[in-house]
């Protein structure tokens, strides 16, 4: 497996921390599906101090990695001003860059991002920028000190899945070596499983499971839908053709035509 700034995780479903029912079900969540990495807001964490202690002891007790973000943020100034922040207060160099461009589809100002990215790479961060698919900006942001990309399947709290198959393939096959992540808006496992067979090296996500009916439910078939999407990148895929080839051997039938 790729790894992400020197770190090996176990495996590539990573997973948000915001909107579930109760912490309880959050805890469980991440106990029972085995998702090896939390993102975390800062924003959450300073907007009421009491409970955001309690839902901090939760994320140090569950031993997995922390992934502080910028969510919220819509220029570069409180990009890296909240960047900072995220540093002092979870004691991490990693960071996910998110910058804002618009407000109705959540979509990342890639000009922003590019240049946040390079401030705060050279200021030390590890940093996982939220991006679209495109490659020109996947390239600069790579130029500007980036070690991971993580393009969007879909808008944030979509569901929508992976709406640009093609530009994702595209960017696995330009940026071999760069570990990758396709981050926000899948809705069911059988996305996170394409992510991982299109050779992601993990997914990120939030809403499909903190709003599923049953989270804890949700989180393990995701789990479950990451794994079995690892090993089918790693076990060679046939390639698909238009026509048909028989899978029956036809040698030793028992009446000949
Ligand atoms: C938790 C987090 O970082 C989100 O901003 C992320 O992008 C997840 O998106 P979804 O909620 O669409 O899964």
């Amino acid at each position: 497996m790729r790894q992400f700034y020197g770190t090996e995780l176990a495996n590539g479903f990573m997973l948000g921390t915001a909107l579930y029912p109760s912490p309880a079900i959050l805890e469980q969540a991440f106990r029972q599906s085995g998702a090896s990495v939390a993102t975390v807001s800062l924003r959450r964490e300073s907007g009421q101090a009491r409970e955001g202690q309690d839902f901090w002891g939760i994320i140090r007790e569950l031993g997995v990695h922390v992934l502080p973000n910028t969510a919220g943020c819509h220029t570069v100034k409180e990009a890296v001003t909240t960047a900072h922040m995220a540093r002092e207060v979870f004691g991490t160099k990693w960071i996910k860059l998110e910058v804002i461009g618009d407000q109705d589809t959540l979509q990342p100002d890639v000009f922003a991002l590019v240049e946040a990215a390079r401030i705060l790479a050279e200021d030390g961060f590890e940093v996982f920028p939220y991006t679209t698919d495109d490659l020109v900006v996947a390239d600069k942001l790579l130029h500007a000190g980036c070690e991971v990309l993580m393009p969007w399947g879909a808008p944030i709290g979509s569901g929508l899945g992976l709406n640009n198959i093609y530009a994702l393939r595209s960017m696995r096959a330009h940026f071999p070596d760069v570990p990758l992540v396709v981050d926000a808006g899948l809705g069911l496992p059988s996305q996170a499983a394409a992510a991982m067979e299109l050779g992601y090296d993990a997914v990120l996500l939030n809403t499909a499971v903190a709003k599923a009916g049953d989270p804890v439910g949700m989180a393990c078939a995701f789990a479950k839908a990451v794994e079995a999407g690892t090993l089918a990148a790693t076990a060679d895929p046939m390639e698909p053709r238009d026509m048909a080839a028989p899978s029956t051997p036809l040698i030793g039938k028992a009446f000949l035509s």
